[in-house]
C-alpha cells in the first residue's frame, strides 16, 4: 500500500501567490494497483515521484508507504566500473546485516530480476559500458531484486526500443498483478492505457486530476494536456476479443496556447 495525502510542492513556496508545481495531490494505491502520472515536460512529475519515494521532502502533505519504496530514476550514470550484477545486487542491501557481503540467494535473486528484464546475458559487462536502453533496464532489474511492495519508476520505457517498451510495460503489469503497486511516468498516453488502472494528469498548480484511467485518458484531455490535437483509434485486433482503444495525436496540429 502506498498513500499520499495533501502532497504540494514549490521550489518558492513564500511567494505570494506561491508557485506551486502541484498541490493538494492525493490517493492511495491498492496493492496490485499502476498508476501512471502525465503531463508536458517541466510540470512536476519527477518531483512528484520523488516526494513519493521519499527522495525529496514535500512542501505539503505526507506520505505512507508499506515497506520499502523501490525507485527507477530516469537516468543514471556512474564513472565506477561496477558490473551490471552487482549493479542489481545493491538492490539487496537493505536485506543484509551490517557489513555482510551478498550470498548465494542474493545472487539468485539478482541473476533472476536481470533474467526477468531480458539481459541475463549482461551480468558480467561493466554497467557504464552498457546502452542507455541496456542500463534502464538494469536499474529496473536493480528494483525488482529488492522485493519491496511498492515500485516508482520515472519513464521506465524513455530509453528503450519498441520490442523492450512492450516486455517492460508487460513485466510492470506483471509485478502487479503479482500484487506490487506500482507509480510510474511516461509521456505515452498509450503506455498508460495499456496497463495502468489509475491515470494522473498533471495540468499545473492545484489542477492535477486522478481517476480511473480508462475513464480519464481521453483524446480531449490529452489533447489539452499537451495541447496537441489528439485523436482515438479503436482497433480490433483479435476478433472475438475487446477492442483496443489507442490515442494518437497530430504533431503537426498544435492547439493554440
Ligand atoms: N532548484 C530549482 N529551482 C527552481 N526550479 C527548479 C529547481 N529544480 C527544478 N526546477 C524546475 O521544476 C520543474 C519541475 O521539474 P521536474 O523534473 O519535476 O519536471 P518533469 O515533469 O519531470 O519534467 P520532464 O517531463 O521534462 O522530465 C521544472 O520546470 C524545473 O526546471
Amino acid at each position: 500500500m502506498l498513500e499520499f495525502d495533501g502532497l504540494g510542492f514549490s521550489h518558492d513556496p513564500g511567494q505570494d501567490p506561491g508557485r506551486w508545481l502541484f498541490r493538494d495531490v492525493s490517493h492511495k494505491l491498492a496493492p496490485g494497483e499502476v498508476l501512471t502520472v502525465l503531463g508536458p515536460n517541466g510540470r512536476g512529475k519527477t518531483t512528484l515521484l520523488r516526494c513519493v519515494a521519499g527522495l525529496t521532502t514535500p512542501t505539503e502533505g505526507r506520505v505512507r508507504a508499506d515497506g520499502a519504496v523501490g525507485f527507477v530514476p530516469q537516468s543514471h550514470h556512474t564513472t565506477f566500473a561496477y558490473t551490471a550484477l552487482d549493479m542489481v545486487l545493491m538492490g539487496r542491501v537493505r536485506h543484509l546485516r551490517a557489513l555482510a557481503t551478498p550470498g548465494r540467494r542474493d545472487h539468485e535473486l539478482a541473476y533472476g530480476a536481470l533474467g526477468r528484464v531480458g539481459i541475463g546475458h549482461l551480468a558480467d559487462r561493466d554497467y557504464p559500458t552498457l546502452s542507455g536502453g541496456e542500463r534502464q533496464l538494469v536499474l529496473i532489474a536493480r528494483a525488482i531484486a529488492a522485493q519491496g511492495p511498492v515500485l516508482v519508476l520515472d519513464e521506465p520505457a524513455s530509453a528503450l526500443d519498441l520490442r523492450n517498451q512492450g516486455r517492460v510495460l508487460d513485466l510492470l503489469r506483471g509485478l502487479a498483478d503479482e500484487g506490487l503497486a506500482i507509480v510510474l511516468t511516461t509521456h505515452h498516453p498509450d503506455h498508460a492505457m495499456e496497463i495502468a488502472d489509475t491515470a494522473m494528469l498533471m495540468f499545473g498548480g492545484t489542477d492535477v486530476r486522478i481517476g480511473p484511467a480508462d475513464e480519464l485518458l481521453t483524446d480531449s484531455a490529452v489533447g489539452a494536456l499537451y495541447g496537441v490535437r489528439a485523436h482515438t483509434l479503436v482497433l480490433n485486433e483479435d476478433p472475438g476479443g475487446a477492442p483496443r482503444r489507442v490515442i494518437v495525436t497530430r504533431y503537426d496540429q498544435e492547439l493554440p496556447s
